[in-house]
């Protein structure tokens, strides 16, 4: 039986842009395959089957914990969700079910539910992660090669399959150093794509928002992951995390227009026929554009010309501008050999 129309890809009365790339994603593949406000159909595992060991972290939204199969002794990761919205963890649920198994996509191993409140822990493939702190610093240029290439593949291929992650930054890329493994996790803001359809630009943690999030630009796509990884190399390759630090959503607007200038943020604005919304009124300064050459000192070895040349193109307002994650992995960066 064919599913009622769903609200989810209806289009706003003004379309002023769309993803340049797999933007009938969605549309080409069944309704059931994105419509999650129909519910999810899961089979559920048996709870008993796990076993925590230890808390591991504990986010907005869940609790995490390291833990086994009994079955198996398999070492795995449970997140138990918090009560939230029931349309948010169908959201997830069916996201992190459509893209499993696929290339550097966090494993779902299961999905089990709590007999007494009812909610949901989903059991994770675990990654022995070495917090990026202590990570990022150890990096050489061929250590950054291989770890974005296999973030940028994780990313083309979600956007392959009709979805933005919209919370890409350090906290959410799990890296295992000793099997060269990363892992994209947290797919808890992760979003469908639908041309021309408004999103909601409360996505995405601060340090790592695109311009588009903070001008109230709803018709954003994919691309806003691009910007998420330009932050995360520029703070690598400058040394300084992270790159932009604003201090509210407003003064994260205000730290990358005192990098990008003011007149590109004005006519990326204007572009798309919007206006800077009044809470900069009094904020925003005219700031000139910044060359990259006045992040680079003797302190900062990995800034190498390519790489500010992809940096370059993935930090740009206009998020049609932006390469995508196809692209990028095409950038010469990634074909030149460091030793
Ligand atoms: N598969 C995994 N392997 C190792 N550690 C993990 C794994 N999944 C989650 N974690 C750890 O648990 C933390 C929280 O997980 P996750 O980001 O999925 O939860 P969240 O509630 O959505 O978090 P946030 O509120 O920060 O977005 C991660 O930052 C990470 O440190």
């Amino acid at each position: 039986m064919p599913l009622p129309p769903s609200a989810l890809n209806q289009k706003s009365s003004r379309v002023y842009s769309v993803a340049k790339v797999y933007r009938d994603a969605c549309e080409k593949r069944p309704q059931e395959y994105w419509d999650y406000e129909q519910g999810v159909t899961i089979e559920w595992g048996k709870i008993s089957y796990y076993e925590i060991i230890s808390k591991i972290g504990r986010g907005k939204y869940s609790e995490v914990f390291s833990g086994k199969s009994v079955l198996n002794n398999q070492p795995c990761v449970i997140k138990v969700l918090k009560p939230v919205k029931m349309k948010k963890i169908y959201r997830e649920l069916k996201i992190l079910t459509n893209l499993t198994g696929g290339p550097n996509v966090i494993g779902l191993l299961d999905i089990v539910q709590d007999p007494g409140s009812k909610i949901p822990a989903l059991i994770f493939e675990e990654v022995k992660n070495v917090e990026f702190r202590a990570l990022y610093p150890t990096f050489k240029s061929n250590d950054i090669q291989y770890y974005f290439t296999q973030l940028l593949i994780a990313l083309d291929y979600c956007h392959s399959m009709g979805i933005m992650h919209r919370d890409v930054k350090p906290q959410n890329v799990m890296i295992d150093p000793s099997e060269k493994k990363l892992r994209l996790i947290d797919w808890g803001l992760a979003e469908f794509y639908h041309p021309g359809v408004d999103y909601n630009v409360r996505v995405a943690s601060r340090y790592h928002k695109g311009p588009e999030l903070l001008v109230n630009l709803n018709q954003y796509d994919y691309s806003l992951d691009l910007w998420s990884v330009g932050c995360m190399l520029a703070a690598i390759i400058f040394k300084r995390e992270p790159f932009f630090k604003g201090s509210t959503n407003a003064d994260q607007l205000i730290k990358i227009a005192a990098v990008l200038g003011t007149k590109p943020l004005l006519a990326y604005l204007e572009k798309y026929g919007l206006k800077l919304p009044s809470e900069y009124d009094n904020l925003m300064r005219d700031f000139t554009t910044k060359p990259w050459s006045t992040f680079i000192t003797d302190e900062t070895p990995l800034a190498v010309p390519e790489i500010v040349d992809l940096v370059d193109n993935l930090l740009r307002y206009d998020h049609q501008e932006r390469l995508t994650a196809k692209e990028a992995i095409e950038h010469p960066y990634f074909k030149t050999k460091f030793d």
